[in-house]
């Protein structure tokens, strides 16, 4: 079943000087409950536009996005969004545990007063096991690391019981080891959960070992150079699975895709 569907989804921005600036150029993609798809793209190509458009965290110019048959026009509970930058998700002035509070009164839809009356530690400490976190309720985002940041991010959204999860290069800030472990706990999350995920990266590899479909856009808000179905086996493993012939025959041909060695110019390619 599709549970987001685009339709000749499009976005044109006025710039500061008033000219008119291409965000995307009319796309249309249709994303099956509980995949995995990634966007990837070279900078500029509208890949977060994209994303805002199905959070609806903005209106598209053109076309419409609709998540479970139901047109979008703002936020749907459904859906929840995970910023590259965790200063963005989480709350500075409140503790890792009022952040995840936070997420949780949005879950209820409760008013601050009676969320405040509900005792969550419990609930709000499994949250935290769930993103390999735990005893940092007391803490402030400011006294972890990157990673453990996104982690509480994560740990939030997940708190709002999203059935899609929307994540924008949500691990790009974070050290290369820290990644690898971050990947590894969204593919869970995303398992266990039974989430529908779209991942937004710049990192092809991240895009091929993560996905069961990556989406290339072309450059300047060109739209969708091509949909690649990765058929790699599950669970996927950090080594194994880079090593993989297959893996590698992907990475080529959209790496070739993306820099432009492959001419995209004759509508969207289906890698296979
Ligand atoms: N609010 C805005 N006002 C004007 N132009 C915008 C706005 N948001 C995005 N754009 C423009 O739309 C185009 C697509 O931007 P977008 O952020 O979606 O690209 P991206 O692929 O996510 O880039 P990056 O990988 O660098 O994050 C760019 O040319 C960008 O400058």
């Amino acid at each position: 079943m599709t549970t987001v569907r685009a339709t000749r989804v499009g976005k044109r921005y006025l710039s500061a000087s008033r000219e008119t600036v291409t965000g995307l150029s009319p796309v249309d993609l249709a994303v099956e409950d509980g995949a995995f798809v990634s966007i990837v793209g070279r900078s500029g190509c509208g890949k977060s536009t994209l994303l805002r458009l199905i959070a609806g965290l903005e209106q598209p110019s053109l076309g419409a996005v609709e998540v479970d048959g139901v047109r979008v026009t703002r936020p749907p509970d459904s859906v929840r969004y995970v910023f590259q930058d965790y200063g963005q998700s989480l709350l500075p002035w409140k503790t890792v545990g009022d952040n995840i509070r936070f997420g949780l009164r949005h879950a209820y839809a409760l008013t601050e007063r009676e969320a405040r009356r509900r005792d969550w530690d419990a609930l709000i400490e499994t949250k935290l096991r769930e993103v390999g976190l735990s005893g940092v309720a007391e803490r402030y985002p400011s006294e972890l690391s990157g990673g453990m940041q996104q982690r509480v991010a994560i740990a939030r959204v997940l708190a709002a019981r999203p059935k899609i999860l929307l994540l924008d290069e949500p691990f790009s800030a974070v050290d290369a080891l820290s990644r690898a472990m971050l990947q590894d706990l969204v593919l869970e999350i995303w398992r266990s959960h039974g989430l529908t995920v779209l991942f937004v990266t710049h990192d092809i590899d991240e895009a091929i070992y993560l996905s069961d479909r990556v989406i290339v856009l072309g450059p300047h808000g060109r739209g969708i150079d091509a949909d690649a179905a990765v058929r790699l086996e599950r669970p996927r493993h950090q080594v194994s699975t880079r090593s993989n012939r297959e893996y590698l025959r992907l990475r080529g041909e959209i790496f070739d895709l993306v820099m432009g060695a492959q001419d995209a110019s004759r509508g969207v390619r289906a890698l296979q």
